[in-house]
């Protein structure tokens, strides 16, 4: 394995040249060397990438005390202590562990190990093929250079922001203090993750939403039962509302924001959830004739088609397909083997709908959970989605406290479950559970939509008493009548 400390002049050629080493960069990486072909990944910070310092790993971290407490409460007989307020430095401190304290040697030994060479340093293009490292060599792509730099937080264009110091994901998911006020601007999965594990904290959390719902991307009663729970909880739920400005008179002091109506809040931290941007702003994408700053857009092998030749490819977040982790590693998974196969000069790749060598996946069966108080997740296309692409649908829906698992599960359980059929072949296109402990069941359903059960044969999918997958059932049964 070979670190930057080389003249800048010497170059090096392999068969791939894989640009940032998250997750997704990675697996890119490891799946080309494990087809032959000899790759080379160039990281300017930590390889590991957002999901293992400051989003998935630190967040999931985070949380998981706070659904294990939750759960405590729902069933009478466990101890006192866990009605108590969660240990902020117990809790942080197995964040830091899960972080590796924001080092990243043991990820580093695992290229080692791998057989992946590795080149700290900024990586750009620098035409076809070329990728260039500050400090370091040029590195020369026989086949193929893959482009898996990822997203940031994006930040709206608000007078005051840049100085006001506000949390974007990274501030929130590495704080190691807990505000005794915070507010969040946004209503998607990262705002509603950390509102949740924040005010499990002992903040006092406002949140400040554009729309009138929370995860907009979702079946509608997610967002519901989620913003109910965040309320009895305590958090002041602002709909409709815009922030117009943001200020911190005192470097020390709290944070003001003003609303659209001209009221003014003050908090401790604010933290703006609010999107991603693409990575490509200081890649080098002019010199392949490509728009700085831009989503990479592919097709379903992941290549980049407005290039000629065939050989860059955009993996994981910087194409905009599905902004996550396992997503992006399929992804992984897919441009490797197509790399693979060009780079053996197939004459024809396996391009067609689930083909080897085609993401289908992410148009048809993206699996999610959100970890909030009670879990959200849904695996497919919700009912919207489904009619937007032109299907025939029905959707059925079943109350969680209904099924008896759940009842064993949590006294009180809330929650519930759809399940998106296309009426013409009768298979399932989509599932969304909401409640308790569901992130678990997310699964089935995305091997029943990734694989186009029939109902008729689901119906053979016996799920065990008393669990609560016995949802499938009801699910079942009140399509059937
Ligand atoms: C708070 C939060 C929580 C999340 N939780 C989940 C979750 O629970 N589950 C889930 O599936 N997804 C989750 N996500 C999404 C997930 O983090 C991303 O989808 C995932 O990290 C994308 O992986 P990636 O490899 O494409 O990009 P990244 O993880 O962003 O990695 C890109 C890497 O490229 C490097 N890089 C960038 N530019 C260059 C350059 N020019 N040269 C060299 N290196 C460069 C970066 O330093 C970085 O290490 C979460 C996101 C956030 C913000
Ligand atoms: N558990 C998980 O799987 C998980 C957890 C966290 C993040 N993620 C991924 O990370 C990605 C980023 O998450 P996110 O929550 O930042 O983005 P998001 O797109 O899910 O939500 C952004 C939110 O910010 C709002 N918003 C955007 N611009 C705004 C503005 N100027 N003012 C006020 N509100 C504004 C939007 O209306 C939306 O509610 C998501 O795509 C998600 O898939 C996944």
């Amino acid at each position: 394995m070979a670190q930057t400390a080389e003249p800048a002049a010497q170059s090096r050629e392999y068969d791939v040249v894989v640009l940032g080493a998250g997750p997704v960069g990675e697996n890119v990486a490891d799946r080309a060397n494990a087809l032959g072909l000899s790759a080379v990944i160039v990281e300017s910070e930590l390889v590991g990438g957002e999901c293992s310092y400051w989003a998935c790993m630190p967040s999931k971290a985070l949380l998981r005390p706070v659904a294990a407490r939750a759960d405590a409460r729902r069933v009478p007989g466990l101890p006192e202590a866990a009605g108590g307020p969660l240990d902020a430095r117990a809790v942080f401190a197995r964040r830091d562990a899960f972080t590796s304290h924001w080092k990243d040697d043991g990820q580093v030994d695992w290229l080692d190990s791998a057989g992946i060479d590795f080149v700290r340093g900024k990586g750009r293009l620098a035409g076809p093929k070329r990728v260039t490292v500050d400090g370091g060599p040029e590195l020369i792509a026989r086949h193929a250079v893959a482009v898996c730099t990822g997203s940031s937080a994006a930040l709206p264009d608000l007078p005051g922001l840049a100085t006001a110091r506000p949390w974007t994901s990274r501030e929130a998911t590495s704080a190691q203090a807990v505000p005794g006020r915070l507010a969040v601007v946004g209503g998607g999965v990262v705002a509603v993750e950390m509102a949740t594990a924040f005010q499990a904290l002992g903040s006092r959390v406002t949140m400040l939403v554009r729309g009138s719902s929370l995860l907009a991307r979702m079946e509608p009663f997610a967002g519901e039962l989620v913003a109910e729970s965040l309320a009895e909880g305590g958090a002041d739920l602002r709909w409709n509302t815009s922030v117009e400005e943001v200020r911190r008179a005192d470097p020390d002091g709290p944070v003001t924001l003003t609303l659209g109506g001209g009221e003014r809040i003050e908090a401790d931290e604010v933290l703006f959830a609010t999107g991603r941007a693409p990575r490509t702003d200081d890649l080098g994408l002019e010199t392949v004739g490509l728009e700085p700053g831009s989503w990479l857009e592919v097709d379903d092998s992941c290549l980049v088609t407005a290039v000629e030749g065939g050989w860059l490819y955009a993996v994981g977040d910087v194409n905009h397909r599905a902004l996550l982790t396992h997503q992006g590693k399929y992804q992984a998974r897919i441009a490797g083997a197509a790399i693979a196969a060009r780079a053996r000069g197939t004459s024809k790749l396996d391009t067609g709908r689930w083909g080897a060598h085609a993401a289908t996946a992410d148009t048809a069966a993206v699996p999610q959970v959100v970890f909030t108080d009670p879990e959200a997740a849904s695996a497919g296309l919700t009912t919207e989605e489904a009619e937007r692409a032109g299907y025939r649908v029905r959707s059925v829906d079943v109350d969680l406290g209904g099924v008896a698992g759940a009842s064993l599960y949590a006294d009180g359980y809330r929650g519930r479950a759809r399940m998106v059929v296309d009426l013409d072949r009768e298979v399932v296109l989509g599932a969304t559970f909401v409640g308790p402990g569901i992130g678990e069941l997310l699964h089935s359903a995305t091997v029943a939509v990734a694989a186009e059960v029939p109902l008729s044969r689901l119906w053979h999918a016996v799920p065990a008493y008393p669990t609560i997958s016995e949802v499938w059932l009801r699910l079942l049964e009140a399509y059937r009548g």
